[in-house]
């Protein structure tokens, strides 16, 4: 698919480009395991509420201009809607994901057969990784998280199959268990993020590639507000992240508040909701 320059922000001079998403709708989403600090099976989650909410972000995706694709669910994979950490797509290669947690495994598999079946070149990794919850792609560099989910050895492995530069990242604290959690790109080359998440060499690192991003406070990641996905002029993301959202449109970005609470228990937001296609460029 040829990238379409999206119209600018209303609230600034900011250029988008249409993406192409992949989504799964959370048929069968459920909190009956916890392997994250956000989840309480005892508390459980409301299926019907999550469908609805999950449907308003992928309006506001339409409404936006991007093509939103989707993989049905699987009984019995109630984490399976995250479709970020389904794989990680660069140029139209797709390196699969494999799961730390057991009760995920079967969504790596899934998720590639997806991508195999519409002709894409495909990789079934050989180490532990979590897609794009811990990779993170800009124009010219992948971010990528280790200390909870996928192993630095995944990170060279994508390096080598996706051909671009891979730069490690260590997340310290358990809340912030993705990469996604923590940090999301504004476009090709900026990015905002929580510094409290990372460890002090992996600040070091930030500082030094992204002197102009933007920092969230711990009340915004909280509320996984960095969970957000923007297309360089528009970015959604949750209604609850109120101080980020207003230094975004003090930045000339167009946001998209989205109320995503039900799938929050289960410690996801908009971004884990979303796996970004990245087709074949010609770069
Ligand atoms: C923003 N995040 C963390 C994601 N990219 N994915 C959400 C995964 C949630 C799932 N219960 C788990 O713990 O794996």
């Amino acid at each position: 698919m040829a990238l379409a320059t999206l119209p600018a922000a209303t609230s600034g001079d900011r250029t988008g480009t249409a993406r192409h998403y992949l989504m799964c709708r959370p048929e069968f989403f459920a909190v009956t395991y916890a392997i994250n600090p956000w989840m309480d099976p005892d508390q459980g989650a409301d299926t019907a509420r999550a469908v609805r909410q999950w449907e308003e972000l992928r309006a506001a995706y339409e409404r936006l201009g991007h093509k939103v694709s989707l993989i049905d669910p699987v009984d019995g994979l109630p984490d399976m809607v995250f479709a970020a950490n389904g794989a990680l797509v660069v140029d139209g290669r797709v390196y699969g994901a494999k799961f730390t947690h057991a009760e995920r495994a079967a969504e790596g598999p899934a998720y590639l057969r997806w991508f195999a079946d519409r002709g894409f070149e495909t990789m079934a990794p050989t180490h532990t990784n979590e897609g794009e919850g811990d990779f993170l792609t800009l124009d010219d560099v992948v971010l990528a998280g280790t200390g909870f989910r996928t192993d630095v050895a995944a990170h060279v492995e994508a390096q080598e199959f996706v051909g671009r530069p891979v730069v490690t990242l260590r997340l310290i604290d358990p809340r912030f268990y993705h990469l996604d959690t923590a940090l999301f790109p504004l476009d090709g080359h900026n990015v905002a993020y929580y510094p409290g998440a990372f460890s002090e060499g992996s600040r070091n690192v930030l500082r030094r590639m992204f002197p102009d991003a933007v920092i969230a406070t711990e009340e915004d990641a909280a509320v996984l507000g960095l969970n957000a996905v923007s297309d360089g002029a528009n970015v959604v993301i949750n209604a609850e992240a109120t101080g980020l959202s207003r230094e975004l449109e003090r930045l000339g970005y167009n946001v998209v508040p989205v109320e995503l609470s039900e799938l929050r228990k289960a410690g996801g937001g908009p971004k884990c909701c979303t796996l970004e296609i990245r087709e074949v460029t010609g770069a």
